[in-house]
C-alpha cells in the first residue's frame, strides 16, 4: 500500500483530523499533533502537506497488521524477514527533481518542536537507506538541520548505519544514503525494526505479504517508493554538534558531536505529503518500543512459557517492561527478567506477572506488585549494566542499574492468591 492510500483509508474511516488552514512548521504544528492525540493532516503547513501521528496508537499498528493489539507481538514474532523485493525501473517518486545546486532543505516542512531543540529543525520520521561492501540498511535516525544542504545524523552504536559508516570511514570513504519519506508504512515500521543487517525489506514485504518495490537513486541506493527521498552522502569524518533533542523520554538528551550528511539531490512527489514523528509522542514511543517486544518475547520463550510482553507507555516504551508468563516452577520469573534485560539491553526495570493480569492496564499490574511481591525475596538488582544514552539517570559511561520484579504467585500457596470472583446469579 502506498502512503497515500494509507492516509485515504485513515480519511474514509474517519481517523484523520484535518486542519486546511495554514500552520506554521515552527512550533506550531508540532503543538496541534501533540493535542490532537490521532492522525492529523496539515493541508498547508508553510505552504505544504504533512502528516503526524499517522502510527499513534496500538489499534492503529494493529489495523496495520491485520490483528487486535493484544495479537500484535504474536504476530510480529512469527515474521521471518524472507519477504520478495523486486528492482523496478521507475517510480512515481521521481515525478519531481531537484538538483544539487537548487537543493534547500529550509522549503521542506521540516518542524521546529521543543523550545530548546538544536539546529533548524528537525526530520523524524526519516528512513536512512545506505549501501556499503554487500550490506545494506534501512532504519530511522534524528536528523537535524545544519544548514541548506546540511543535517547531523544521531549514529548510536550499535545500529547497522554507525556501523556501516564506520567501515567506510576506516578506508577514507563517503557512505551513499538516501532519506526516504512517506513510504509504505509497513516499510517505515520494518525500518524501526531490529531485524539482522541487510534485511528490512524483506522484512516488510514479509509483514506486508506482498512484494516491496525498490527503485535506483542516482547515487546507486535503492528506496521503496515515497513522497520525499533525499539523496546524498554521510561524510567519513566530518562531525557537527547534534542537538539539543526532546527524546522518548521527553526531557533533552545532550548536545554530541555527531557525523554530517551532505544532500545532493532531492526526488518527490507532485504535491508531496511530509511525515513528521512527533519526538516523545506516541507515534515516537511505539516506534522505538515495539520492535523490541518480539526480541523480548521469543528471548523469554527460551527460559519458560511466555504469555505476552509490553514496553509500557509509562516507561517511554522503552525503559519498562510487563513481561507475562505462565509460570511453571519457581524461579521462572528471575530467568524471564535475564532473558529479558540480554534482549532489549537498554532496558531499565521489568515486571514479570502472571496469567491472570492485564498487562495492558497500569492498575492491574500494580495489583500484582502490590498482593504478589515480597521485596527482599522478589527483586532482581544488576548494577553496573550497559543502559540506555536516554537515561537521564544513568551514568557518564553508559551504565546504570537494572532492577527486575517478580510479581507472580508463589506456587507452593498459590490458592492465598486467588482472586475473588461473584458468583454468576441465576436468571
Ligand atoms: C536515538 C537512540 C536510538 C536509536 O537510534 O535507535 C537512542 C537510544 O539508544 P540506546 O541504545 O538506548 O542508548
Ligand atoms: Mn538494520
Amino acid at each position: 500500500m502506498s502512503f497515500r492510500g494509507f492516509i485515504d483509508d485513515l480519511r474514509k474511516n474517519g481517523r484523520l483530523t484535518e486542519i486546511d488552514r495554514p500552520v506554521s512548521k515552527e512550533y506550531e504544528a508540532p503543538i496541534l499533533a501533540h493535542e490532537n492525540k490521532g492522525p492529523v493532516f496539515f493541508g498547508n503547513i508553510n505552504g505544504s502537506k504533512a502528516i503526524m501521528n499517522l502510527l499513534g496508537s496500538r489499534e492503529e499498528l494493529g489495523a496495520m497488521l491485520g490483528v487486535p493489539k493484544e495479537e500484535i507481538i504474536q504476530r510480529l514474532a512469527d515474521i521471518t524477514p524472507d519477504g520478495e523485493v523486486v528492482i523496478v525501473k521507475d517510480s512515481p517518486t521521481k515525478e519531481v527533481v531537484i538538483e544539487e545546486k537548487d537543493v534547500d532543505l529550509f522549503k521542506l516542512p521540516i518542524m521546529k518542536h521543543f523550545e530548546k531543540d538544536g539546529g533548524e529543525g528537525y526530520i523524524t520520521a526519516g528512513i536512512v537507506v545506505s549501501e556499503y561492501d554487500g550490506e545494506k540498511n534501512a532504519s530511522i535516525h534524528r536528523l537535524m538541520v545544519v544548514d541548506k544542504n546540511t543535517l547531523a545524523a544521531r549514529l548510536v552504536p550499535p545500529r547497522h548505519t554507525y556501523v556501516i559508516h564506520k567501515k567506510a570511514s576506516e578506508k577514507g570513504e563517503k557512505l551513499p544514503v538516501a532519506i526516504v519519506l512517506g513510504a509504505d508504512p509497513v516499510i517505515t515500521y520494518a525500518s524501526t525494526t531490529r531485524v539482522p543487517l541487510s534485511k528490512e525489506f524483506e522484512y516488510a514485504a514479509a509483514l506486508r505479504g506482498a512484494p516491496v518495490e525498490l527503485f535506483e537513486c542516482a547515487n546507486g541506493i535503492k528506496v521503496p517508493h515515497a513522497e520525499y527521498v533525499l539523496e546524498g552522502y554521510l561524510d567519513p569524518d566530518e562531525r557537527v554538534p547534534e542537538g539539543p533533542f526532546v527524546d522518548i523520554t521527553g526531557t533533552y538528551d545532550h548536545i554530541r558531536p555527531e557525523p554530517v550528511i551532505k544532500i545532493t539531490r532531492i526526488y518527490h512527489r507532485i504535491d508531496p505529503i511530509y511525515h513528521g514523528i512527533l519526538p516523545a509522542g506516541a507515534e515516537h514511543l511505539l516506534m522505538m518500543g515495539v520492535p523490541y517486544e518480539p526480541k523480548i518475547y521469543k528471548a523469554v520463550g527460551e527460559v519458560t512459557t511466555v504469555s505476552n510482553v509490553v514496553l509500557t507507555e509509562g516507561g517511554c516504551c522503552y525503559l519498562h517492561a510487563v513481561v507475562q508468563i505462565k509460570k511453571q516452577t519457581e524461579g521462572d520469573a528471575k530467568n524471564a527478567m535475564m532473558a529479558a534485560f540480554a534482549a532489549h539491553t537498554s532496558l531499565k526495570h521489568v515486571v514479570v506477572v502472571d496469567e491472570d493480569i492485564d498487562i495492558f492496564n497500569p492498575d492491574d499490574v500494580e495489583f500484582a506488585i502490590a498482593t504478589r511481591v515480597k521485596g527482599d525475596m522478589d527483586t532482581m538488582i544488576i548494577t553496573n549494566v550497559r543502559g540506555s544514552s536516554l537515561d537521564p539517570r544513568g551514568a557518564p559511561d553508559g551504565t546504570t542499574s537494572k532492577v527486575g520484579v517478580d510479581a507472580t504467585k508463589v506456587l507452593a500457596h498459590k490458592e492465598d492468591f486467588e482472586r475473588a470472583k461473584f458468583p454468576e446469579l441465576k436468571k
